[in-house]
């Protein structure tokens, strides 16, 4: 019988690193997490690969996995709905893996009441002004449409507190090896009590 694996959410603002941090620990070869792929309704962007980056579903797909209740969590994020598959995570977990989700906040909140016992982690900017310089380098979006998403981001930055730890992205290389210690010693700390421990005081 395995114990059951750690359920790990990487969470925080638009634009913080979240997509980078994570694809950079997925090809680090010793990472053990295993990525829960989510399913979205938003077109694949070039290169990207069905069943490799997303599960890509129509909306009308993606709301009968909503009635059918196959999905952990959902949100509607910037037109599209995104949504973690329940099955994979829970088979998973019952093999002992640690599943790791890299989703946005409205997502991580309702993860949090069904695993209150999983891993929160929340991502921080170094500061607003590089959070902005951040969204700006990466889009096409307007000056309005920039200033909308930064006062979403400073809503989602007041939610840290729910969160277990909190990171900051200042380096990417940096992020991801807190990320790995934080897993780490959480499995020091939830395993502490674990009876093969405790065996080894049993008196012959
Ligand atoms: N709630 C939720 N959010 C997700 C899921 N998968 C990805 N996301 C988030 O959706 C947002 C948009 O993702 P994406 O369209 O790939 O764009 P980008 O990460 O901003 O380049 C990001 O904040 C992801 O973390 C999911 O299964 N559930
Ligand atoms: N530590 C970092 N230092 C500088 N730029 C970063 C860092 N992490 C991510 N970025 C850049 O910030 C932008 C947003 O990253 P992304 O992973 O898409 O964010 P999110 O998934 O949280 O929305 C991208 O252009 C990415 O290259």
């Amino acid at each position: 019988m395995h114990e059951k694996g750690l359920l790990i959410v990487l969470s925080g603002p638009s634009g913080v690193g979240k997509g980078t941090v994570r694809k950079e620990i997925f090809s680090q070869p010793d990472t053990k997490f295993e990525y829960s792929i989510s399913m979205t309704t938003r077109s694949p962007r070039e290169g990207e690969v069905n069943g490799v980056d997303y599960f890509f579903k129509t909306r009308e797909e993606f709301e009968q996995l909503i009635e059918q209740g196959k999905l952990l969590e959902y949100a509607e994020f910037v037109g599209n709905y995104y949504g973690t598959p329940v099955d994979y995570v829970r088979e998973t977990l019952n093999k002992g893996r640690d599943v790791f989700l890299e989703i946005e906040v409205q997502g991580a909140r309702q993860v949090r009441e069904k695993f209150p016992d999983g891993l929160f982690i929340f991502l921080m900017p170094p500061s607003l002004t590089e959070l902005k310089n951040r969204i700006v380098t990466r889009g096409t979006e307007t000056e309005d449409i920039i200033n909308n998403r930064l006062n979403v981001a400073k809503e989602e930055i007041e939610m840290m507190h729910l969160y277990d730890y909190v990171v900051e992205n200042d380096q990417i290389d940096l992020a991801c090896e807190r990320i790995n210690a934080i897993v780490v010693a959480e499995h020091c700390r939830r395993e502490r009590v674990e009876p093969k421990y405790l065996k080894m005081l049993e008196v012959k």
